[in-house]
């Protein structure tokens, strides 16, 4: 267990994971617009709230976060590339991402699905080359198998796929739950999970750590709804209004902004049962709950 403040942590880990992906794209041997592309959105800044998971969970295991490191950027990349496309003209149409315009206003709209694309194909390079001093070769196919799962068809893909569709529609809650467990929830829960294979976590562990993922997921997509009616967009870096200007179904649109404010309190209070019911120290874990509850950014 690490004796940093969490505040510490967050600083000295978000250092680490950045240095890392702008190494990981400097060894390329590829086209200097390509990496020009890649480099631009993963060093845009982001809160790299994903990479804490995967090292909260490790510390929390009593591991060595940086063992976490290739799982922390393989993510953070699935991560970057599902935002540049999603930010796409033919998805949402966003010309501002963390602060600065996106991708494919700066690169150009083939440029920004190529890079995209050579971020998700990357992704799983990083983790083929995992350290097999660090890593078994069961827990290395492990992880690949959760990672897959939750980016593709039937995790993020497919939240996504359903939130596209879903665009100018009136939907049921089941639906919507649907899309933001899977838009959103899948990627998070692969953090934890997948931190929790390379920590070597037991079945009950496991299990709770699963449950905390589910209703971390969901809450922290239910908060980003509720910034996009009441956020300040100079800290979320991004515009507010988006999902009313593109007809998007959203928990404050269905429940009401009050509604959507009760629904992420009582998933917060899962994930905090969920985290207390596992015999470890996870301090950051918790801490990392309470941040995406109140989280202005
Ligand atoms: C396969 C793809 C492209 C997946 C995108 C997944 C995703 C969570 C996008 C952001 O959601 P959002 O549009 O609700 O949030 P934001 O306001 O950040 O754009
Ligand atoms: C899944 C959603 C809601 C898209 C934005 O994710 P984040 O809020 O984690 O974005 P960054 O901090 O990485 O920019
Ligand atoms: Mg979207
Ligand atoms: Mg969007």
């Amino acid at each position: 267990m690490s004796s940093l403040s969490f505040r510490q942590f967050l600083q000295t880990h978000k250092e680490l994971i950045e240095q890392e992906l702008k190494k990981y794209i400097e060894q390329l041997n590829a086209p200097a617009v390509l990496k020009e592309a890649m480099d631009y959105s993963l060093q845009a800044g982001g809160k790299r709230i994903r990479p804490m998971l995967v090292f909260s969970v490790l510390d929390a295991l009593g591991k060595d976060t940086s063992i976490g490191l290739p799982v922390a950027c393989s993510i953070e990349m699935i991560h970057t590339y599902s935002l540049i496309h999603d930010d796409l003209p033919g998805m949402d149409n966003d010309s501002l991402r963390r602060g600065k315009p996106t991708n494919h206003i700066v690169f150009g709209e083939a440029n920004a699905i190529l890079a995209g694309d050579a971020l998700l194909t990357l992704s799983f390079g990083v983790l083929s080359e995992m350290n097999q001093t660090e890593v078994t070769a069961e827990q290395q196919i492990a992880i690949m198998q959760v990672i897959a799962q939750c980016a593709g068809a039937e995790g993020m893909i497919g939240g996504q796929t359903v939130d596209m569709a879903s665009e100018g529609k009136t939907i049921s809650l089941e639906e919507l739950e649907y899309i933001h467990e899977h838009k959103t929830g899948k990627l998070l829960s692969a953090s934890i999970i997948t931190g929790a294979i390379l920590g070597g976590a037991d079945n009950d562990q496991l299990d709770a750590l699963r449950k905390f993922s589910k209703h971390l997921g969901l809450a922290f997509q239910i908060r980003d709804d509720i910034l996009d009616v009441e956020g300040n967009e100079e800290l979320i870096g991004k515009p507010v209004g988006s999902d009313v200007d593109n007809n998007k179904s959203t928990y404050p649109a269905l429940l009401t902004l009050n509604g959507a404010k009760e629904k992420l309190a009582a998933e917060i209070n899962q994930a905090i049962h969920a985290l207390e019911s596992i015999r470890f120290e996870n301090s950051y874990l918790m801490d990392l709950t309470k941040l995406v509850a109140e989280r202005n950014m």
